[in-house]
């Protein structure tokens, strides 16, 4: 595998959405995962739903909370994903306005990645980026470089977030530093703020590397 790898460099990964005040996370590893398998195989870069399965996904519990795994699953047996266009977020659960004749991107299956976080940056660089699951705790105080939280404020055992993660790498914490610090960039939709997380890579920080999974696009 690369010794670093972005995709966001290589076009796979829509711009950051605002997911609002709803614990729509889960949503948006999803629709962030299939965004990535959908350009990867068909060359387009689609920005896809998440009211659809904050409305429709009857399995998980909209702004309560959901589990990626139920979400393929709700993917699949709806027929695929309309774009966030034609069926935009709201950021709170309103009825199922899903249409079969608008699904813009579609999946076949569902995988769960190892949890080798080695094993998981190759998958990564090679198919595209993944849906994974995290303790979110540090990454409320997160501001810049690499977060590497003590394992007592990030128990691995205690996961409640779902992002995106787009790549790995390797960075200088500050200037005069020489050794790099390995990192995995975790795009973060977080529901006040925006943007990218960089974690410690290594030490299976806030149990990153526990639930890793990605949609199946043939
Ligand atoms: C209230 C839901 C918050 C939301 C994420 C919200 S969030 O706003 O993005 C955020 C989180 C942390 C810091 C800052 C912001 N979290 C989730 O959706 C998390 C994501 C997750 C957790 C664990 C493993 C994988 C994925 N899922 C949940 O919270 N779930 C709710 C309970 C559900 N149970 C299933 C079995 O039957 C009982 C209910 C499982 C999914």
């Amino acid at each position: 595998a690369p010794a670093s790898w972005d995709w966001r460099d290589h076009g796979a990964v829509s711009p950051v959405k605002n997911q609002g005040m709803c614990g729509s996370c889960w949503a948006f590893s999803v629709t962030g995962n299939i965004e990535g398998q959908w350009f990867l195989k068909n060359g387009k870069l689609l920005s896809l739903s998440e009211q659809e399965l904050v409305d429709c996904d009857g399995v998980d519990q909209a702004c309560r909370g959901g589990l990626p795994s139920n979400a393929y699953e709700a993917i699949e047996k709806l027929g695929g994903l309309e774009t966030e266009t034609d069926y935009s977020y709201t950021g709170q659960k309103q009825t199922c306005d899903f249409a079969t004749n608008k699904v813009a991107a579609y999946i076949n299956s569902s995988m769960e990645l190892s949890k080798d976080e080695k094993e998981i940056a190759a998958w990564l660089a090679e198919n595209g980026p993944v849906s994974v699951a995290l303790n979110a705790f540090a990454m409320q105080f997160y501001k810049r470089g690499v977060s590497h939280p003590f394992k007592i404020f990030c128990n691995p055992w205690m996961i409640d977030h779902a992002v995106l993660l787009v790549g790995y790498g390797e960075r200088t914490l500050c200037v005069f530093c020489f050794s790099p610090y390995p990192f995995l960039s975790v795009f973060v939709s977080l529901s006040l703020s925006q943007g990218y997380y960089y974690l410690y890579r290594g030490s299976n920080a806030c149990g990153i590397n526990k639930m890793c999974s990605s949609a199946v696009v043939n």
